[in-house]
């Protein structure tokens, strides 16, 4: 008798959605037909989203940036590309990605991206203390803006007085930096124990547990607990509460505000009254531009000593093109580009446009606009050009105020128009935003 042979789909479907890869397949016009449950976590966009545009769309600012495509218009695999990112949730993501030409019966008939998602493995490796190679004090840390000088003053208050700390910021604001020079001010030569919440698992939290019992003083720094699910968020409390007669010392970081993370359930409050005895929050690098420059001339101190390398500084146009772009990623994001531009240099002095990678250029050129941010959402009727047109320009210029922390007259000078002017427009749409 001739045996059934199973229906294989439902089995593909479910591994496709639970598996610790990120998928993501396009048709041969670049419309997503897959985007499994990891890609989404990765990207953090919704399959919804993506499913009514093409990628062509998505993309049609920065095409090259798209591997998924290139593999469509060229028909060959490109393996192993190694990427670190600020996500649509603002969280540092880093992924090495292999993208592939789907053929049928020798017709191409799309693309298909896996990402392995290697962030927490990255942090691991990627040691500030070591990249500096000496101990991280506060004097390692660029402080010239007022408000990095407020966290300076109040992080070595708290370390003084021991008192647990909730350092709250963006990815990539320098909070593990902060966390380190805490630890040093306090307990230099004591050993401090990280634990990165990103993908982390009860195991490594129980690890944590058995790790402060043994080390009995030192640091305990827990990165992003908001990145933790709740049951793990629970089980770290358990364990950092067991101890807290300890003489250990707590630090905890979280990206967005504490008291909307509790609103949303995402942090538990008990956690969050644990560490906060002292709040700590970080300004992201845009409101802070005051601390560009001279972070900038450190780092091009440290290489040219490290390196011999002869490189001063920037000249005026990248200068400029670096302060009017809003780092979304941070110093973060400044130290990776600033190693990527260290890595090709040779003889010069003076990093000029045309040395800043294509990926940079694009995206300071753009301003802080993204492709998607002009895209018509699938949830959303088509509005009248007046409405859309109004929408724009409310999107525009509050952009154009974030960029300028707020400064009417800097916003006003970089749009080309008069303080009043500006004013008045900015007027406009808060009242249009209370009639509505
Ligand atoms: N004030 C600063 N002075 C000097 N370097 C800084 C400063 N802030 C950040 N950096 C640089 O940026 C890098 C990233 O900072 P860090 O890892 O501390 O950010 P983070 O806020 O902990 O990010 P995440 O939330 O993603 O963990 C540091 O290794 C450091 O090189």
């Amino acid at each position: 008798m001739k045996q059934q042979k199973p229906d294989l789909a439902p089995f593909y479907k479910f591994a496709g959605e639970h598996v610790a890869v990120g998928i993501h397949a396009i048709d041969s016009k670049g419309k997503t037909i897959l985007y499994n449950r990891k890609m989404r976590e990765i990207e953090g966009f919704d399959f919804e989203e993506l499913a009514d545009r093409s990628l062509l769309d998505m993309f049609r600012f920065d095409q090259t940036q798209s591997t998924l495509l290139q593999v469509l218009t060229s028909g060959t695999p490109i393996l192993n590309i190694k990427q670190t990112y600020w996500n649509r949730k603002g969280q540092e993501i880093t992924t090495i990605n292999d993208s592939y030409p789907v053929y049928e019966d020798g017709h191409l008939i799309g693309a298909i991206e896996l990402a392995r998602d290697v962030t927490t493995l990255e942090k691991v490796i990627y040691q500030p203390l070591k990249k500096y190679e000496e101990p991280i004090t506060f004097a390692s840390l660029t402080a010239v803006s007022t408000s990095m000088k407020t966290v300076i003053a109040r992080a070595q208050k708290a370390a003084a007085a021991k008192l647990p700390v909730l350092l709250v910021g963006e990815s990539g604001t320098g909070k593990e930096l902060l966390a380190e020079a805490i630890h040093s001010a306090h307990a230099s030569g004591l050993p401090m124990h990280i634990l990165y919440c990103h993908g982390t698992d009860g195991r490594l939290i129980d690890a944590l547990g058995e790790e402060i019992e043994r080390m009995q003083h030192g640091t305990i720094y827990c990165e992003r607990i908001d990145l933790l699910p709740r049951a793990l968020q629970l089980q770290l409390l358990e364990v950092v509460e067991r101890n807290g007669a300890s003489d250990s010392y707590f630090i905890a970081s979280v990206g967005d505000d504490p008291v909307e993370l509790i609103a949303s359930d995402v942090l538990v409050k008990d956690l969050y009254y644990f560490f906060a005895a002292m709040t700590i929050k970080v300004e992201p690098l845009r409101y802070r531009k005051e601390d560009l420059l001279p972070f900038i001339d450190d780092y091009f101190s440290r290489h040219r000593m490290k390196v011999g390398s002869l490189v001063r500084g920037l000249d005026l146009e990248v200068e400029k093109l670096f302060l009017n772009y809003n780092w979304p990623g941070n110093l973060k994001e400044l130290e990776l580009l600033l190693d990527e531009i260290t890595s090709l240099i040779t003889t010069q002095e003076t990093v000029t446009a045309d040395m800043l990678p294509h990926h940079f250029q694009y995206k300071a050129q753009g301003g802080s606009l993204q492709a998607e941010d002009f895209l018509v959402r699938s949830d959303k009727d088509l509005l009248p050009l007046e409405e859309y047109l109004q929408e724009a320009e409310m999107y525009y210029l509050q952009k154009a105020m974030d960029l300028n922390a707020g400064n009417v007259t800097k916003a006003a000078h970089a749009l080309g128009m008069s303080r009043q002017n500006l004013q008045y427009r900015l007027r406009k749409i808060k009242k249009n935003a209370q009639s509505t």
